[in-house]
């Protein structure tokens, strides 16, 4: 057994831990690596990167089948799906080289293709490495949680650790699970050609402002994409031609593949957190606001801490971390300024509160500022005209925003900004930007805003007309 002495530790190479591995590294601390499976981990290989590469060959089909808007003739399109997946992994190939064992070793980081597992609280063992560290980071992620339906375990399904790799088309996918996942890849594989049924127990993006989402959901069913809110997967068959999943009341759901996508479960039992002190619990590792454990050597960081589960939170909580590991500098993890986006077309994003949150929460010294992407000249040029913005303002401070529709996903960043700095809406209206662009949403929805205060004001309507008067 070889033995290592390090800074830092980083167990998991995915997003989180290669940020912690490559920042550590790179400002002169010594670091080990471990990952027992792919480099890249979840978002590079499972998750973000083939979700998006597949959503927009989708999109690409798509519009083919509505191009005579523009006076362009629709096509059928012609999908081959296994090219499609060639796409795909062609995609996690371009940018796999960017998170791989090699790039790491290049900046100094001692990479073990390992699992990891502690052996006390300052030690743990990894294949034939025996590695004690100063800090430890724990990075393992999550993995999808399939729950015990009966029956499930009799028939072949699908999980976004599988589902990349299938390369036939699906006649008919079956979705049980309509949050992110479930939706993000119901859309892709309708536009793609297959038949797709969504089974959701609750309400179909159920963390989402409802009424934004109801917009999302209203285009999938207008895609076809059968969508089924309240009603709970209870039991899953084989059929002579493909899986039944069958629902309350009797009610069952024919299809020929089927994908579980109920939410994930975190990565703890490899890591035999208890030997180290480590507390655990449904969610992952016990952080506190520093993303400390009940170690106080060990630190947690992505989805295996228990927060909010993604990328750029991964990225975020290694910035914490790196600043406490390394220069010994207070930092503490918050969620106000943090988004999330699903990447449905229309897309739909939101920062901080709802409106029903943030009305539970500020009561009636909560405004809502709202613009309608019809009113954006851009919109209506792309015939992109369906799509809101709602802005939640507590004493001229945003406390939460909400966006459906067109490039959402980009206009939220300005709102992580405008958040995290505690900056005014004064300053968003402040802005000047570009003409024609979906970005002036942003402006719009300041102005609209402030416009009550400025047109229905009767002082404001005195002073002005004062000045006047007195004018030369
Ligand atoms: C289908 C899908 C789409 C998604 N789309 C998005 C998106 O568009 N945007 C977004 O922000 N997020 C998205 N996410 C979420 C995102 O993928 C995760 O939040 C992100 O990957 C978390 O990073 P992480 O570093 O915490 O974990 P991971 O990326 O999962 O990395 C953990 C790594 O640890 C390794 N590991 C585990 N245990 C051990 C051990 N004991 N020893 C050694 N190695 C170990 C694993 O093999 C893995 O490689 C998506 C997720 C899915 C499933
Ligand atoms: N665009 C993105 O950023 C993106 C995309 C995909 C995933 N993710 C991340 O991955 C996480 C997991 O996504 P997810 O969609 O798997 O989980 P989720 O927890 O967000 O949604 C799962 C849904 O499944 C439903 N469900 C649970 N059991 C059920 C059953 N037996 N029958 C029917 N429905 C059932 C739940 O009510 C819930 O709405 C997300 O929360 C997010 O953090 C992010």
């Amino acid at each position: 057994m070889e033995k290592i002495e390090c800074d830092i530790c980083v167990i998991g190479g995915g997003s989180g831990g290669l940020s912690v591995a490559a920042g550590a590294v790179q400002m002169g601390a010594s670091v080990v690596l471990l990952e027992h499976g792919k480099m890249g981990g979840d978002c590079l290989n499972y998750g973000c990167v083939p979700s998006k590469a597949l959503i927009a060959a989708g999109r690409r089909a798509h519009a083919m089948t509505g191009a005579n808007r523009y006076g362009v003739a629709n096509m059928e399109p012609q999908v081959d799906f296994g090219a499609v997946k060639d796409h795909v992994f062609g995609v996690i190939d371009a940018i796999a080289p960017v998170d791989s064992q090699e790039r790491f070793e290049g900046l100094g980081v001692r990479v073990i293709r390992e699992t990891g597992h502690f052996i006390s609280d300052s030690e743990l063992e990894a294949g034939d490495f025996r590695i004690k560290a100063r800090r430890f980071v724990i990075a393992t992620g999550s993995s999808p949680f399939v729950p015990p339906i009966p029956g499930l375990g009799d028939v072949e399904y699908y999980t976004n650790e599988t589902i990349f790799e299938l390369r036939e088309r699906p006649s008919h996918l079956i979705v049980v699970g309509g949050g992110p996942i479930g939706v993000e890849l119901a859309q892709a594989h309708r536009r793609l050609g297959s038949e797709v049924t969504v089974i959701e127990g609750v309400r179909a993006l159920g963390k989402d402002d409802p009424d934004f989402a109801a917009i999302v959901l209203d285009q999938l069913r207008a895609e076809g994409v059968e969508i089924i809110e309240g009603a709970q997967a209870e039991r899953v068959s084989r059929s002579d031609d493909g899986i039944v999943v069958h629902l309350p009341e009797g009610r069952d759901v024919h299809g020929s593949h089927l994908l579980m996508a109920v939410g994930r479960r975190a990565n703890v039992d490899s890591l035999d957190a208890d030997k180290a002190g480590i507390d655990t619990n449904r969610a992952g590792i016990v952080v506190d606001d520093r993303l400390r454990s009940s170690n106080r050597r060990v630190y947690a960081v992505g989805d295996v801490a228990g927060r909010m589960q993604f990328t750029h939170v991964a990225g975020y909580h290694a910035g914490i971390v790196i600043r406490q590991t390394l220069f010994g500098l207070p930092a503490k993890a918050k969620q106000d300024h943090i988004p999330w986006v699903t990447y449905s077309d229309p897309e739909l994003a939101q920062i901080g509160l709802t409106e029903d949150q943030a009305r539970t929460e500020h009561g009636d010294r909560v405004e809502i500022a709202r613009f309608d992407f019809a009113e954006n000249d851009r919109a209506q040029t792309e015939r992109a005209t369906v799509g809101r913005i709602k802005v939640m303002v507590v004493k001229g401070r945003p406390v939460g925003v909400s966006i459906v529709g067109k490039n959402a996903g980009e206009l939220i960043s300005l709102w992580s900004l405008v958040i995290a700095n505690g900056m005014k809406m004064s300053a968003v209206a402040g802005m000047v930007a570009p003409y024609p662009t979906i970005s002036e949403i942003n402006k719009r929805v300041a102005g609209a805003y402030f416009s009550p205060r400025l047109f229905d004001n009767p002082t404001v309507k005195r002073v002005v007309g004062l000045v006047q008067k007195v004018l030369p």
